[in-house]
């Protein structure tokens, strides 16, 4: 018999309609939107146009049928799992994802100790609320750097030697955003940043832009317009490559010959993402491409999937599909949202209890035997 779900903590009062306590992380959703501000409810949880990408994503998890194995005497599997060759409670990280004090006063380090606590590493953006130095002070779980490559050469390097300097233990580069994508529900919203949440790990006034409100515009996107280095290329990569011992991981490949090109760059991992739909709308689906980039390059390098996973059936699918981990993003963020540090640590509880139970119905003992189940992709 597996254990009851752990309870969700006081602070998180309930799910589902709102009422109840969260019995998965959808539920989290409904709790998040009642305590947000429309914008930031929004923000949030949009994508980029008329959001296609954003729902292909979901329905492509959901075509994925695993067939499971019986008689396999398993009866408690181990959710724990390798990732970067570093054991993990699950096969499972926190997108990174900027500005969480929009979320929770409590913010970047509230989500980075729940994860922390949950045994699963915490990616930390570049447009982080909190300075690196004291989110990696509020955890003793492994914090990694999502890079976004500025236009200030200097800055990239300062970053650089902060975050390893503060002790994060990878650093994650993310390709997919040579400008933002048009997200009409913040263009539509007026949406810009409200004056106490600011690019904390930035100079002062670096981010002003992202404050100025103006209808018709996202302020999100006119900042990322004016800081963000718009044109990289592959020679920049091996530049970081060259630069960095930790670990590196390169995220927002699709395309398996980008992910060929990244192994051969000397990558670790690749993350395959389109961003949560919030890129490219009208990319394909996260898990429709995941069984290429695994052939391309699943032998030499660790493939990782996000967009749109939601329960530990999700992260099952991934690794049958091949990958040996996933990113978990926006629930993350309505969990925070919903009860801080508690709500999100409630959170991956359930997310462990799901997986547990994934595994133990598909006869698998740990995460890294579903790699052999077969799946079926079907309407
Ligand atoms: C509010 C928000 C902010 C984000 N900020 C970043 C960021 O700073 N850097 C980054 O690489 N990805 C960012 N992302 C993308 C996530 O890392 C991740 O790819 C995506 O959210 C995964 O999809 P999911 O939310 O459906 O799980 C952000 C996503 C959201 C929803
Ligand atoms: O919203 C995002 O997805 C994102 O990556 C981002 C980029 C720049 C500023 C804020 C968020």
């Amino acid at each position: 018999m597996l254990p009851p779900p752990a309870g969700p903590p006081a602070t998180v009062a309930a799910g589902g309609d709102g009422d109840r306590p969260p019995v998965s992380l959808a539920d989290f959703a409904e709790l998040a939107r009642r305590a947000l501000p429309p914008g930031v409810w929004d923000f949030v949880g949009g994508g980029s146009g008329v959001e296609t990408t954003l729902a292909a994503n979901r329905a492509a998890l959901d075509r994925v049928a695993v067939l499971p194995r019986v008689l396999t005497g398993v009866e408690r599997p181990r959710t724990h799992a390798p990732l970067l060759g570093r054991e993990q409670a699950m096969p499972v990280a926190v997108a990174p994802m900027a500005y969480q004090r929009l979320l929770h006063p409590d913010g970047e380090p509230a989500l980075a100790a729940a994860a922390g606590a949950a045994g699963v590493p915490y990616v930390l953006s570049t447009l982080s609320s909190t300075p690196v130095e004291e989110v990696t002070a509020a955890t003793a779980g492994p914090v990694w750097f999502q890079l976004y490559w500025l236009r200030d050469r200097g800055l990239v390097a300062d970053l650089l030697d902060r975050s390893h300097a503060a002790g994060c233990a990878a650093l994650m580069v993310t390709v997919d955003v040579p400008v933002l994508g048009r997200r009409l529900r913040d263009v539509r919203n007026g949406f810009a940043l409200p004056p106490e949440v600011t690019a904390a790990n930035l100079p002062a006034g670096r981010d002003d832009l992202a404050h100025a409100g103006t209808p018709g515009v996202s302020a999100i996107a006119a900042h990322t317009e004016a800081a963000f280095a718009p044109a990289l290329t592959w020679a920049d990569l091996a530049w970081l490559r060259e630069r960095t011992r930790l670990p590196l991981l390169v995220k927002g490949v699709l395309d398996p010959r980008d992910a060929v090109r990244a192994a051969d760059v000397g990558v670790d991992a690749v993350v395959v993402s389109n961003h949560g739909g919030r890129q490219l709308d009208g990319a394909p689906a996260t898990a429709t491409m995941l069984p290429e980039v695994v052939a391309a390059v699943g032998e030499r390098i660790e493939v990782l999937l996000d967009s749109g996973v939601r329960s530990g059936t999700d992260v099952l699918r991934a690794l049958a599909l091949g990958a040996s981990g996933v990113l978990l993003g926006r629930p993350m963020l309505w969990a925070l949202a919903a009860g801080g540090r508690a709500g999100a640590q409630a959170a991956l509880d359930l997310l462990a209890v799901e997986l547990r139970d994934a595994l133990t119905l598909t006869g698998c003992a740990d995460p890294t035997q579903a790699r052999r189940l077969r799946t079926l992709t079907g309407d």
